[in-house]
């Protein structure tokens, strides 16, 4: 088994000084690479902040955050900074690409950022952009591309620094029926074919049907985590 996440007893408080929240409460979490996970529960269960504490953009209050074996709670903020460009991939709810590049520019700016060549630069978009299916659109600008299809250039972006793995909020709660089922089909795709390791947070019925495993917060509490046999999975199986 490889180990890509493993956090151990993970909390967050807010307000400690006057009436303490805990946003998570003594969580333990444990990923293995390949695996394609949601994470769900009501609104206000936790769900954004241990996402957060997992990618290293919030640190908990207590509790060890492993990822890859390296424990990030440990490190510097610039630590954090370099070992986050270096090991995680994020996808959000908003897109988030940088308006005035274009599709390709924003995938890019993450190798640039690495010092990684162009040669090596230019045959990775490629292949990242053979891989959404949206070879036709490197060069256009993102207002120019639909909700959809910017998701799938915010999913190559992160995908740009070979990640440990995805972490993606509500990366579907934008999108249409369509859209969102093309980008949650090109996800599984990468999924099964290249073992990415994907995290879901989410509301979103369509994901969770899509996900193999499903934890469930409630309170900031683990209170159920089930792995699915799917019928795909079934069926290849059947086939193999
Ligand atoms: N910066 C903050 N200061 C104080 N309380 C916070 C802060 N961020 C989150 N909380 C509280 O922590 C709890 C968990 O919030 P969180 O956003 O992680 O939940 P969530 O499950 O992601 O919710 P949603 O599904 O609505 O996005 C909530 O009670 C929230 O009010």
């Amino acid at each position: 088994m490889d180990t890509v996440i493993d956090a151990h007893n993970v909390s967050k408080v807010y307000n400690k000084d006057t009436i303490p929240v805990y946003a998570v409460n003594n969580v333990h979490l444990h990923l293995e690479r390949g695996e394609f996970t949601a994470l769900v529960g009501p609104s206000g269960s936790g769900k954004t902040t241990l996402l957060n504490m997992i990618g290293g953009l919030d640190k908990p209050d207590e509790g060890n955050i492993y990822i890859n074996g390296q424990d990030i709670t440990q490190l510097s903020a610039n630590a954090l900074i370099d070992f986050r460009l270096r090991n995680i991939g994020f996808v959000f709810q908003s897109f988030n690409l940088i308006p005035v590049l274009t599709a390709k520019e924003n995938v890019e700016f993450i190798m640039q950022l690495q010092k990684i060549k162009r040669k090596d630069r230019d045959a990775r978009v490629n292949q990242l952009f053979k891989q959404i299916d949206m070879e036709e659109k490197l060069n256009e600008r993102p207002s120019k591309l639909s909700g959809g299809q910017q998701q799938r250039v915010a999913v190559a972006r992160a995908l740009a620094s070979k990640p440990q793995f995805i972490l993606a909020d509500e990366p579907t709660a934008n999108l249409d029926t369509k859209s969102a089922s093309n980008l949650l089909d090109i996800m599984a795709r990468l999924n099964k074919e290249e073992n990415i390791t994907f995290l879901f947070s989410t509301h979103d019925q369509r994901v969770i049907d899509r996900a193999r495993r499903v934890i469930t917060l409630v309170d900031g509490r683990i209170v159920n985590d089930t792995s699915v046999v799917s019928t795909s999975h079934m069926e290849d199986k059947l086939h193999n």
